[in-house]
């Protein structure tokens, strides 16, 4: 990747961003037991079958992130290794349910982030927002929590809210409350949608909790009426092509239906997911596009632009990514 196109990324979990090297270290420094004894090792684990085979591994490690440090490092690693694939703004989830039920608290965390996200603009370029995720596997009850104790954040540190985890049988509308409260307190509000759940579920994000972006919707797909709906009013889909082919919801990248979706009119934007667990960051990912499925420079060109497009941004930060965007000469 000589010179990689600029592109924002907006679908990014931060803790799928824990390499196995760091992962090791932080286990060291914890004095957390892993059932690894090498990188290669627990690399070797990262083969799944589908999305809760990924969970359960992805949940487990994050047991070794445990102090404001860890969450610093974690996520300025993730800057430095975005930036050097051409992100320049990243719109970055956390799940503070999956921290708070191992006894870390939320402040830890959010001293952690926000120390690295303070300083991405100047060390890596790179300007970000965070959006806090609840954990549909989880009861509505605990979302109400977890949105309450994040309060003193919110406008600040927090932008947004979105709904993450085992998504089959964890529909969307349980979330209607938080999703109400969200909204009151000036959030911007996504949600994972249509990865391996139903094309109800993307309804469901849209008109039962008003999202503005649908995270995934690739099964958006086999429902002509909501690609109409999608199209009509530019929903913005954070698609994650090497996530959707690790995590086997298509069987393999020439069977990805991104190609359909752009020909459709849809808003797509290519995003990482949770990168070292599914082989590539943001950059990596257009550029499996370009080699697996044969985009063209423009098309790629479109998908960056598309990224700022449907980015939280202001209107002169916007205007200044996508002339950078416009001026991009591909090899
Ligand atoms: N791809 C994904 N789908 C749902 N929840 C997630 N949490 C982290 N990655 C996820
Ligand atoms: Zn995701």
């Amino acid at each position: 990747m000589s010179d990689p196109v600029p592109k924002a990324e907006l679908h990014l979990h931060i803790e799928g961003t824990l390499e196995p090297e760091l992962a090791l270290d932080l286990a060291g420094r914890n004095g957390v037991a892993l059932p690894y004894r090498s990188a290669d090792e627990l690399r070797a684990a990262y083969d799944f079958q589908d999305l809760q085979s990924f969970l359960d591994l992805y949940y487990g490690l994050m047991a070794v992130l445990r102090t404001e440090r860890d969450f610093a490092e974690l996520a300025d690693a993730y800057l430095a290794r975005a930036a050097a694939q051409g992100v320049r703004h990243a719109e970055i989830f956390f799940d503070p349910q999956a921290h708070t039920a191992r006894g870390v608290p939320l402040a830890t965390v959010m001293a952690g982030l926000g120390e690295a996200l303070a300083a991405a603009p100047a060390r890596h370029g790179v300007t970000t927002r965070l959006i806090m995720c609840f954990l549909r596997d989880e009861p509505a009850a605990s979302a109400l929590e977890a949105f309450e104790a994040a309060r003193p954040w919110f406008g600040t540190l927090i932008t947004g809210v979105g709904l993450d985890s085992a998504e089959v049988g964890h529909p969307p509308a349980g979330f209607r409350e938080v999703y109400d409260r969200a909204r009151a307190a000036g959030l911007r509000l996504v949600a994972h949608a249509g990865e391996e759940g139903p094309p109800e579920y993307v309804w469901q994000a849209l008109d039962v909790l008003g999202v503005e972006r649908v995270d995934h919707g690739i099964r958006s797909m086999e429902d002509p009426r909501l690609v109409e709906r999608l199209v009509r009013d530019q929903v913005p889909l954070t698609v994650c092509p090497l996530s959707n082919v690790r995590l086997r919801c298509v069987d393999r990248l020439a069977d990805h239906p991104l190609p359909r979706m752009m020909a459709a009119g849809l808003l797509v934007t290519v995003n990482s997911d949770d990168p070292s667990y599914f082989g590539g960051y943001a950059g990596d990912n257009f550029d499996a596009l370009r080699d697996g499925l044969g985009l063209t420079g423009e098309e790629l060109r479109l998908l960056a632009a598309n990224s700022f497009r449907a980015a939280f941004l202001s209107d002169a930060e916007r205007a200044a990514y996508l002339e950078e965007v416009a001026a991009h000469r591909f090899a």
